[in-house]
């Protein structure tokens, strides 16, 4: 470019629950002044809207009809990424048991993913510096034309290894278990599932140090912007 400013770098990253997505898109970004957004946190904090509202999670219809009721505010900073819903910070409720095994019926629902889809096309276009955009159905469907899209893996045991440290939990297999039902449901649904885009890289995360991983990311990225 003629004034040496880099153009907005749109970086998609998905993948099955606990791969790193969260860790290594916040410090993709933070290395390369990018924005952040974190696309599970809005399914999650319309899941707590949703729950808080007395709304029937078994009921698709009922979710359907007050999908666009929530204001869900998302703060893009990797360094202090925050979510509010009707003005409320919800960044510890939305991580609560309860809503971790609500968010994958409130997600399937075609109208909730048409609201947030929306916002998410909304935030990654106005990011002046480019974006980091991590969730399940990022490169297939919410930003197809993304500049860069990685599709993290990692095997089912690393992954509840490291829920679990995370967690504190001692249950390993109850934790495996758990995101195994997740992935099932999110890879299932109908509308835009958990899938990897075929323009996407793969990176199986099992052997790696989340070091390694955003080191790898990092690379992607600039070799992109270098036009490799
Ligand atoms: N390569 C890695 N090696 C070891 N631990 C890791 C690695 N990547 C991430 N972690 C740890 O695993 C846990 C889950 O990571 P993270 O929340 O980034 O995953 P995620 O894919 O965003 O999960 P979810 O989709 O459920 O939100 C965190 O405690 C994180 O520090
Ligand atoms: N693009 C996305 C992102 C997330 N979801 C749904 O939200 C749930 C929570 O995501 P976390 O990353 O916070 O674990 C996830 O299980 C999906 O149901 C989605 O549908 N699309």
């Amino acid at each position: 470019m003629e004034n040496g400013a880099a153009q907005p770098v749109i970086v998609a990253i998905d993948g099955p629950s606990g791969t790193g997505k969260s860790s290594t898109s916040k410090a993709v970004a933070a290395q390369l002044g990018l924005s952040y957004l974190d696309t599970g946190a809005q399914y999650r904090a319309i899941t707590w809207w949703m729950v808080t509202n007395g709304i029937d999670i078994d009921d698709p219809t009922a979710i359907a009809a007050v999908a666009g009721k929530a204001e869900i505010v998302s703060g893009t900073d990797p360094e202090n990424p925050t979510i509010t819903v009707d003005g409320t910070d919800v960044a510890g409720p939305i991580r609560s048991q309860e809503v971790t095994s609500k968010v994958s019926a409130v997600s399937a629902v075609p109208e909730v993913r048409a609201r947030i889809t929306e916002l998410q096309r909304s935030l990654a276009t106005s990011a002046e510096k480019g974006i980091v955009v991590e969730g399940r159905d990022i490169g297939t469907t919410v930003l197809p034309d993304a500049d860069l899209k990685v599709f993290l893996t990692a095997s089912p045991e690393a992954r509840a290894a490291r829920r679990s440290g995370e967690l504190k939990s001692t249950d390993i297999q109850a934790t495996r278990e758990a995101l195994i039902k997740r992935d099932a449901a999110d890879s299932s649904r109908k509308t835009s599932p958990l899938a990897k885009a075929d323009d996407a890289v793969e990176v199986d995360t099992t052997e790696l140090t989340l070091a390694q991983v955003i080191e790898c990311v990092v690379t992607l990225v600039e070799e992109k912007r270098a036009g490799k």
